[in-house]
């Protein structure tokens, strides 16, 4: 029997994150179209040959995309709402920009033409973006209407096919499964149920199919990561109808059904009943599956066993992975993979030169991994004596992992495993906590404040370059940062906010900046990972017990509050975001890596009371993407990401006013937990889904202080004086006006200060508006 090795995609940014060079520079005008085509072309041309040269057999293509693979979907299908304009024929780079981005062209923006809308065509806002599944991936969310057709509106996917062709590559091309897509999207008027639009939307995936057939492609990877959701009975049926209505339409095409991010579950009867050819598993978040799989799935069936994290670096035990799959490949062909597409994960860990080496030699990056899928397939094709030498290093580095003393810290362990309640809870209730705030800060009705970051410019990223390379001194750089936030809180005194922040220019990233500073972590020079668009991340290793060697923020704070006689938020991020945008140890449970990082954060909260500060914001941008999949295992992660929130939080006094902020959050599910958070304020994203969010909050009568967001930041748009004041019109009718804050949906980090003058200004004015 033989066994082949697949990727299901790669990493699309390149090496050198060639991607987003070439994307801002088109968008800053500095380069061609033609210039963008031809970079993005390169990045394909290598990704294919390096995929290849690790010993791929079947490779993906159309899993590259200018800003994301949804939105490609959408493009695909002619999903594009009409304030986008007409499409007639294919969705062009404009559209599709405007889509990801939104489109204001100076000088025209609905103000000044008195259009008084947004369905101006050079005044845009860009579509929704929300959290793909539970990972740091961003995706924009298809909106359907009512009347919504489907057309065949790019062929990207059948010319990257042809792409690959002309470069000796017959790969497997990459679609984002009908169901899933729907399921993704959400309809203009809430009434509309997405699953009514299957059988208009499924010929044009047969379409596609049939392109794709007479190009030559034998295979297609067709994504179905919804399924591995809780899943109606009126869903599953709608995968019955997808797939028997494909497979009628264009029977010459073997389709791989492909799941990822967890187990089929209740689902798997249904995956198993469906006509095709091929099925993939998620074997490392959902190893039982198999068995499962195995007895019931028909032997003409071609399984793609996952065996390789797609979601972390960690180096496999590839002895372990051959004791379970050699008995299987005794039996039938199969394919092994990794558990989901590698754009989670870095490139290549060979570029990390000054990483630790005994740390590094844990590691496995995406061209790594698809090396030790190669020596896997040797190993089950030719005996495990074929890869002997490989083998045996993969095990010595799992020992060499398991029995590192840098892992291990007895204090840091007697900490955590404390289980006395009142480290975990506030002196008072909310109500007698909100009294003493108003005493000690004095804010006016609607409060405005702003989410922490400031633009991180050109000139500032060069600095902390420079001061990397040793190109300027450790004093010059502080002197730099000094008076960027000097002028940042001058600037703010002058709009007339009311709780100031420092601005966060010392910052490279909310994550990275605290795993710095704290032991048990390390970091990597080059292995970014995509998060939105042109915005990557290099998330932090955490590799053993966490302490904190030193204050992390304190000095900041200090400098910064001595700026100003209004209050400055002291500004942190909490112990779960930490956790869930670093790559975590597989060592322990997640909850124990948790619970140390908010003993950590804990202290530097208390540092900063000492210190003065009045306000304290603990950022929990990521607690709702780590919410597992599956419902049924909610409550044990809530119970304990809320518990390590409460800790970080409930080592001060009732006047200490506690914020925490989260972005792209379906909050309605969830909503008892975050109100047991017990933060005194909570700003959340709202201003793309037009305070849809703040339903949560006003059902469930939230008893705290809330800032719903007013400014989408993630859009270059300047949002206006009256649109901003709507909003709040709107969030008014939903929570009492005692309760708003007034803020953006999140911080300023990723925009000019150009729009951010203009559009704080205006959010200022809008919250005298309300008040007046
Ligand atoms: N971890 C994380 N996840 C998150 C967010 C977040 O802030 N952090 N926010 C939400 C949205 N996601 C975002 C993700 C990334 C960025 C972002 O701005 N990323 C920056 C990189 C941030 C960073 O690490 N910057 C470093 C390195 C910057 C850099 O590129 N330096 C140049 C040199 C400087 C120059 O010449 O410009 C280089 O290395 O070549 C620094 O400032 O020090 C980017 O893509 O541009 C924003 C939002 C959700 N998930
Ligand atoms: N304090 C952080 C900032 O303003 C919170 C960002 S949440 C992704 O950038
Ligand atoms: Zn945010």
């Amino acid at each position: 029997m033989t066994v082949q090795v697949a990727t299901l995609g790669f990493p699309r940014i390149g090496a050198r994150r060639e991607l987003k060079k070439a994307l801002e520079s088109f968008w800053a005008g500095t380069s061609t179209k033609a210039d963008l085509h031809q970079a993005a072309e390169h990045l394909r041309a290598e990704a294919w040959s390096r995929q290849k040269a690790q010993g791929a057999d079947i490779i993906p293509s159309n899993d590259f995309s200018f800003y994301d693979h949804v939105l490609d979907t959408s493009a695909m299908v002619g999903a594009v709402p009409e304030i986008y304009g007409k499409v007639d024929g294919n969705v062009d780079l404009t559209t599709y920009f405007a889509m990801a981005r939104g489109r204001q062209v100076k000088g025209e923006s609905h103000e000044d033409c008195g259009c008084g809308k947004h369905s101006h065509s050079s005044d845009v806002p860009a579509a929704e973006m929300t959290k793909w599944f539970d990972t740091n991936y961003h995706y924009l969310v298809p909106e359907f209407s009512a009347d919504q057709t489907f057309r065949l509106s790019s062929t990207k996917i059948i010319d990257e096919y042809r792409e690959a062709k002309e470069q000796g590559h017959d790969t497997r091309p990459v679609l984002l499964g009908p169901v899933s897509f729907l399921l993704l999207g959400k309809g203009r008027d809430a009434s509309l149920n997405r699953l009514d639009l299957l059988g208009s939307l499924l010929p044009v995936y047969a379409d596609v199919l049939t392109k794709l057939h007479e190009a030559g492609a034998q295979w297609v990877q067709i994504d179905e990561p919804a399924l591995v959701l809780d899943l109606e009975d009126a869903t599953q049926a709608a995968f019955k109808q997808a797939y028997q209505s494909l497979t009628q339409a264009v029977p010459a095409i073997k389709l791989l059904l492909t799941t990822y991010f967890g187990g089929l579950g209740h689902n798997l009867d249904t995956a198993l009943s469906l006509p095709v050819h091929g099925l993939h598993l998620d074997l490392v978040r959902a190893p039982e599956q198999l068995d499962t799989v195995l007895s019931k799935a028909h032997p003409d069936l071609l399984l793609s066993l996952g065996v390789i994290d797609g979601r972390n670096i960690w180096r496999a035990d590839l002895n372990a992975i051959l004791d379970r799959l050699e008995p299987i490949a005794a039996k039938r062909d199969i394919i092994i993979a990794p558990s989901c597409s590698l754009l989670h994960t870095p490139i290549d860990l060979e570029r990390e030169t000054t990483l630790d080496p005994e740390v590094k030699s844990w590691l496995a990056f995406a061209v790594q991994k698809i090396g030790e899928l190669s020596t896997l397939a040797k190993a089950l094709n030719q005996g495990r004596d074929a890869v002997r030498a490989a083998l045996d290093e993969s095990a010595a580095a799992v020992k060499s992992r398991k029995n590192s003393v840098r892992i291990h810290n007895t204090a840091v362990k007697e900490r955590a495993a404390q289980k006395d309640a009142s480290l975990a809870k506030r002196l008072s209730p909310f109500p007698v906590r909100q009294k003493a705030q108003e005493e000690a800060l004095h804010l006016p009705l609607f409060p405005t404040t702003t989410i922490g970051s400031f633009p991180q410019t050109k000139e500032v990223r060069q600095a902390r370059a420079k001061h990397a390379k040793k190109e300027i001194s450790t004093a010059d750089y502080e002197a730099f940062l000094k008076e960027q936030t000097a002028s940042a809180i001058k600037w703010q005194e002058e709009t007339g906010l009311d709780v100031l922040v420092h601005g966060e220019f010392e910052r490279n990233d909310m994550v990275q900046y605290f795993g710095e500073q704290l032991s048990g972590f390390v970091f990597t020079k080059h292995a970014w990972v995509q998060s939105y668009g042109s915005r990557y991340v290099r998330p932090p290793i955490i590799y053993g017990d966490v302490t904190r060697p030193a204050p992390m923020t304190l000095d900041w704070w200090k400098y910064a509050q001595s700026c100003t006689q209004k209050p400055l938020k002291g500004m942190l991020t909490g112990p779960v975001t930490i956790l869930n945008w670093s790559f975590v140890r597989d060592d322990q449970p997640r909850s124990e890596t948790c619970r140390q990082i908010a003993f950590a954060i804990r202290d530097e909260v208390q540092d900063l009371e000492k210190a003065g500060c009045p306000v304290i914001q603990i950022d929990e941008a990521a607690l709702r993407e780590g919410l597992p999949l599956r419902r049924q295992d909610w409550k044990t992660y809530l119970d304990w990401a809320v518990e390590s929130f409460r800790i970080t939080s409930s080592g001060v006094q009732d006047k200490t006013q506690i914020h925490t902020h989260m972005c792209y959050s379906e909050f309605n599910d969830i909503i008892e937990s975050i109100a047991a958070m017990d933060a005194d304020v909570i700003s959340i994203e709202t201003a793309r889904s037009k305070m849809e969010l703040l339903e949560a909050f006003t059902d469930h009568h939230y008893p705290a202080e809330i800032g719903p967001g007013v400014y989408d930041i993630h859009s270059p748009r300047i949002p206006t004086v009256s649109e901003m004041a709507d909003l709040l019109v709107a969030a008014e009718k939903k929570v009492s006006r005692r309760q708003l804050w007034v803020n953006p949906d999140c911080g300023l980090k990723t925009r000019r200060w150009e729009e951010v003058r203009p559009a704080i200004a205006n959010l200022v004015a809008a919250a005298r508006e309300l008040r007046g």
